[in-house]
C-alpha cells in the first residue's frame, strides 16, 4: 500500500468541527457554553423575535383559538399568572410543512399569510436551524468521544425538522416567551433533553458556574442578548448517555424590570428507536419512553402554574422525608 491509498479514503461523513476544543471541554464541564450564532439562523430569528412578539399581544382568546393547550405545558398557549406566557410548538397545526415550509421568513411577512401560517412557517425554519446547529454540536461531542456521527441517527430521527403533525411528533419543541416586567422568573433546573438553544430580547437567564461556585454561595453568570447570541445548555438525556461524563447546564431566569422574550429550542430524543447506550460506551438498552420518564424522575416543571408547582413539591417532599427519592434530583423542570 503506499501513501496515495491512504489519502484515497473519504473522510467521515458529518457536518465539519463547530467548537473549538477549549468551547467543548467548559460545555462539557459546565453544562453550558455561551455561543455567538452563524448568520442565517440569527437573521431567522430576528424575524422570529417579531413574528412572536406579534402574536404574544393578540388576545388570550386568540391565542388559545389558534394554539389550544394539550397535553400539561408541553403543546400550545400556556399563560402562567403574574409570570410569564409562552406556546409551545411540537408539530404543525395550521398545514403541513408543504403548505408553509419553503418561504424564507423575511419573504413570508410580506406575504399578508394569517399570523398563524406566518408565525409556524418561521418557527418551522427556526426549528430546521436551530436543529442543525446542535447537531453539529452533538457530532463535536462525538468526535471528541471517538465515537461515530452515526450513534446520532436514531436518537434524532424526526427531530430535526418541525413534524407535520401530532402523529409523527417526538418531545422534541420550539417555545416562545413572554416573561413580565420583574415578576417573570423560571426557579432553578436543568433540561430534559439532549441540548437545548436558548436566544432572548433581554437580561435574565442565568447559568450555574460549576466552576465558580462554592457549596454555600452559588456564582451564576448571565446569558447573552441579542438574536445573535444564544446559550447552549446541555440536558439530562445527553448526561445520561454519556455515563454522567458530561454535566446538565443547571439555570434559571431572574426577574427584568422591562420583562423578555425568548425562544427555547429543545432538542429530545426521538422516540421511535430504542436507545443503545453500548453505541455511546455504556451499558443496557432503553425504550425511548423509558429513557424519557427516567429523566423526569423528581422534576418539577418549573414552567407549570405555581399551584401545580407547589403541588409537586409537596409530594417530592413528601416521598423524600420516606426515603424513596434522592435529594439530588428535586431540582428540575418536568
Ligand atoms: O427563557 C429562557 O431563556 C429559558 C427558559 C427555560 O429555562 C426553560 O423553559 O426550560
Ligand atoms: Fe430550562
Amino acid at each position: 500500500m503506499d501513501e496515495h491509498d491512504d489519502l484515497s479514503v473519504p473522510p467521515p461523513a458529518g457536518p465539519p468541527p463547530l467548537l473549538s476544543d477549549e468551547q467543548l471541554v467548559s460545555l462539557a464541564r459546565q453544562g453550558w457554553l455561551c455561543v455567538d450564532l452563524p448568520e442565517a439562523l440569527s437573521r431567522t430569528l430576528k424575524v422570529l423575535f417579531n413574528d412572536s412578539g406579534k402574536f404574544l399581544k393578540l388576545t388570550s382568546q386568540v391565542k388559545t383559538r389558534l394554539y389550544p393547550k394539550k397535553l400539561g405545558t408541553e403543546f400550545g398557549y400556556y399563560p402562567v399568572e403574574n409570570e410569564k406566557e409562552y406556546v409551545t410548538f411540537r408539530c404543525h397545526v395550521h398545514g403541513g410543512p408543504k403548505e408553509v415550509l419553503g418561504i424564507d421568513p423575511l419573504t413570508a411577512a410580506s406575504t399578508g399569510a394569517p399570523v398563524g401560517a406566518q408565525l409556524e412557517n418561521n418557527v418551522a425554519w427556526a426549528w430546521r436551524e436551530a436543529a442543525q446547529y446542535l447537531f453539529r454540536i452533538l457530532c463535536d461531542i462525538s468526535r471528541a468521544s471517538d465515537l461515530d456521527f452515526s450513534v446520532w441517527d436514531n436518537i434524532l430521527d424526526g427531530t430535526l425538522t418541525m413534524p407535520g403533525g401530532e402523529e409523527e411528533m417526538t418531545h422534541t419543541l420550539m417555545r416562545l416567551f413572554r416573561y413580565f416586567p420583574s415578576t417573570g422568573f423560571a426557579g432553578q433546573h436543568s433540561d430534559l433533553g439532549l441540548l437545548t438553544l436558548c436566544v432572548a430580547s433581554g437580561q435574565g437567564l442565568q447559568a450555574l458556574d460549576r466552576v465558580g461556585s462554592t457549596r454555600d454561595t452559588p456564582a451564576w453568570v448571565d446569558a447573552p442578548v441579542g438574536p445573535d447570541k444564544a446559550m447552549v445548555l446541555i440536558g439530562e438525556t445527553l448526561r445520561a448517555l454519556s455515563s454522567n461524563t458530561v454535566n446538565t447546564g443547571v439555570h434559571r431566569v431572574v426577574g427584568n424590570p422591562e420583562g423578555r422574550n425568548s425562544i427555547v429550542f429543545a432538542l429530545r430524543h426521538s422516540n421511535r428507536h430504542d436507545i443503545d447506550f453500548g453505541l455511546f460506551g455504556g451499558e443496557g438498552v432503553m425504550t425511548a419512553q423509558e429513557l424519557w420518564k427516567s429523566v423526569q424522575v423528581g422534576k418539577i416543571n418549573i414552567n407549570s402554574v405555581k399551584e401545580l408547582r407547589d403541588k409537586q413539591r409537596a409530594k417530592y417532599d413528601a416521598e423524600r422525608s420516606k426515603g424513596q427519592v434522592s435529594d439530588t434530583i428535586i431540582n428540575g423542570q418536568r
